[in-house]
């Protein structure tokens, strides 16, 4: 069994696990939420005092973030308090008011990677500042779409210059204030977008009140929005969601937050999948009774695939059945989860259909066609719809996986070494996006005897 971890070697070929018959079985206990830590950093950053925010992800996308924000003035430290996945964080946030810098600085530079998060929540925060504030990112960044940020806040009456293709990179030109009002953006290609704006809303003049209008969708994804919605609220915001069109936020002096971020739930698939896939069983501590997070849909995905889920006193355990059914699942609500659960039909039993993921296309990759082609490229049958996959069964053989610089591909590759001899994960430590422990947790998961 290989166990090297990869991470000496990020750009190489991680020879994945394979455990054959074995079931996989063990206890996972799973950093915190990237959607949440980079939610309560902004707000953090936004707010009127002082926050501490406890068990933080400490990851490539949350210390963008935190870069990002320190950028544009907000003090973000260690409080010295430490958990097993790095110390807690404390937050002072920007300095507000109009014209807060006397004499307009030099532009700052803030580095997205490929971070969402990053690249949607932090221009809104820039436009409140007076100061010109340039954002670029990983090449693949360059084309994940930001059209709809950049509308958004033209409408609001903020410059944003972009060379018109409506992606990174782009100079948001802050006045030191942002007006409020009413904006309708097309947020069918991210909810990010409709999170993006609500955020920054809290320090606007005026209340916003937030549509989106689509010829083609819904706003996917849409548990992040009610997420931020709840982010706000429990921060003493008033934020409204008036439909899953609609939304409104009023301004408001945020008091300091002092919050714990839930382990990430789209994190804890992979491992949920390695005990669906080998018939194992394993557990995750700390599951929340109540979240926001679009990875507690887990537990109604796996029963589909036959598997048994149980939440008790906190832990969820997923077993795994003898043989692994094909599903017909929408999975507009959780596109994140799609790359775990699109490895788990490959090795299904019969046919699925994923749908409901068009705007998978605009995320890490084009994660439609690169799912596609990497499992057929080890034998397999997936064929891209108009808005997700299909997968037949058919025969799977080692080789190489490719994970386009996406940690959620990285994963997948690993899921279907489980059970297909010689697969290769190229460049394993692009997990490190969300989960830069994911090969040693996963070597260690898959070498425990149960
Ligand atoms: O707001 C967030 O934290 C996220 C929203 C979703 O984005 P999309 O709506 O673009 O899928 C999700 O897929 C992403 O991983 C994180
Ligand atoms: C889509 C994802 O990330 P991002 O926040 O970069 O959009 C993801 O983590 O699956």
């Amino acid at each position: 069994m290989n166990t090297d971890n990869g991470l000496s070697h990020p750009e190489s070929q991680w020879a994945a696990p394979f455990t054959g018959d074995r079931p996989v079985s063990g206890t996972v206990a799973i950093p915190g939420s990237k959607s949440l830590t980079n939610r309560y950093l902004v707000l953090a950053a936004l707010a009127s005092e002082p926050s501490v925010v406890h068990k933080p992800l400490y990851s490539r996308d949350s210390e963008l973030m935190i870069a990002a924000l320190q950028q544009l003035g907000a003090v973000i430290e260690p409080t010295g308090v430490s958990g097993p996945f790095g110390s807690d964080l404390a937050i002072t946030p920007i300095p507000s008011g109009p014209a807060a810098d006397v004499h307009r600085p030099e532009p700052r530079h803030i580095d997205c990677g490929l971070a969402g998060t990053v690249m949607r929540f932090v221009p809104p925060v820039a436009a409140l500042l007076n100061a010109d504030t340039q954002f670029d990112g990983d090449p693949h960044a360059r084309v994940r779409p930001m059209g709809p940020v950049i509308q958004g806040l033209r409408d609001l009456g903020v410059t944003v210059e972009d060379d018109g293709r409506g992606t990174l990179p782009l100079t948001v030109s802050g006045t030191g204030r942002v007006a409020g009002g009413t904006v309708t953006i097309d947020a069918s290609g991210s909810s990010q977008f409709v999170s993006a704006l609500l955020l920054s809303a809290v320090r606007f003049d005026a209340p916003l009140v937030l549509k989106h209008e689509s010829d083609t969708a819904g706003v996917p994804s849409l548990p992040h929005v009610a997420m931020t919605v709840e982010v706000l609220r429990e921060a003493g915001v008033d934020a409204t969601r008036v439909s899953d069109t609609e939304w409104r936020v009023e301004p408001t002096a945020v008091p300091g937050l002092d919050v714990t971020v839930e382990p990430d739930l789209s994190n804890a698939g992979p491992f949920l999948a390695a005990a669906m896939v080998t018939g194992g069983t394993v557990s995750i501590p700390d599951w929340p009774s109540h979240t926001t997070q679009g990875g507690d849909h887990w537990r109604s995905i796996l029963p589909q695939f036959g598997g048994s889920v149980d939440l008790i006193d906190g832990v969820l355990t997923a077993t795994g059945p003898a043989q692994l059914n094909g599903v017909d699942l929408d999975l507009s609500e959780a596109g994140e989860l799609a790359p775990t659960v699109a490895a788990m039909c490959a090795l299904a039993t019969g046919p699925s259909q994923l749908r409901g993921i068009a705007h998978l296309r605009g995320h890490e990759t084009d994660r439609l066609a690169a799912l596609t082609t990497e499992i057929n490229r080890l034998g397999g049958n997936a064929e891209e719809t108009e808005d997700g996959l299909i997968i037949t069964p058919a025969p799977l053989h080692g080789g190489v996986f490719h994970s386009y610089e996406d940690h959620r591909m990285a994963t997948a590759g690993a899921i279907i070494g489980l059970r297909i001899p010689d697969v290769s994960v190229e460049n394993i430590g692009t997990t490190s996006k969300t989960l830069p422990d994911f090969p040693q947790m996963w070597t260690t998961l898959v070498s425990h005897d149960a």
